[in-house]
């Protein structure tokens, strides 16, 4: 089987569902941003800090690709679909559900920054600005859009293995 994979914008619930998922269909669930901290021994705040953006793009992308053919959900990063490639590689290669909150959810998801999120750090037009330049990204690289606005975590997983 093709392996699983959530996208959405930061705040869309990928951790949040792909553990759910992985209990419901007994997977192992990768979270790639955790991957690439274990792998650089580095937070991703320090990655942006001290490496820059490109360069967590790069180990994303390695990332991705490791997982490319294995039996596991993943839970990937918010902008995994900025790179054409891997937009490409998720829809060729993985069955890919794009987890939808609206950009009013997401601020009220994520009101309190905790500092994990250095491309949350920014202004409120900043942070929409991101989010509708990336709607059509997540559309090219996902084979269904799930809805999550007011919906319980449960419900989501449900509706994603009913998909399956
Ligand atoms: N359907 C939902 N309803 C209400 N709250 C939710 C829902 N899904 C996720 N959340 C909450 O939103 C916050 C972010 O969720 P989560 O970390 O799963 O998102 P994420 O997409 O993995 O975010 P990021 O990419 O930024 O790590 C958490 O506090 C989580 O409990
Ligand atoms: O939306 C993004 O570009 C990001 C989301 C997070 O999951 C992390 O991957 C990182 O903070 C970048």
């Amino acid at each position: 089987m093709k392996p699983i994979a959530l996208i959405g914008f930061m705040g869309s619930g990928k951790t949040s569902i792909g553990q759910l998922l992985g209990k419901k269909l007994a997977y192992p669930v990768i979270d790639l941003d955790e991957q690439i901290e274990k792998n650089t021994n580095m937070t991703i705040g320090a990655i942006f800090d001290t490496k820059g953006e490109e360069w967590f793009r790069n180990k994303e992308e390695e990332e991705l690709n490791k997982w490319t053919g294995k039996n596991v959900i993943v839970s990937t990063g918010g902008g995994i679909i900025s790179r054409k490639q891997s937009r490409i590689r998720l829809k060729q290669h993985f069955h890919t559900f794009w987890l939808h909150a609206s950009f009013e959810e997401i601020m009220k998801r994520l009101v309190e920054e905790d500092g994990t999120r250095p491309l949350w750090q920014k202004s409120k037009e900043e942070r929409k600005e991101l989010y509708l330049k990336r709607e059509s990204m997540y559309k090219q690289a996902a084979h269904y859009m799930i809805s999550t606005d007011g919906r319980k975590k449960h419900e989501i997983a449900e509706e994603i293995i009913h998909l399956m």
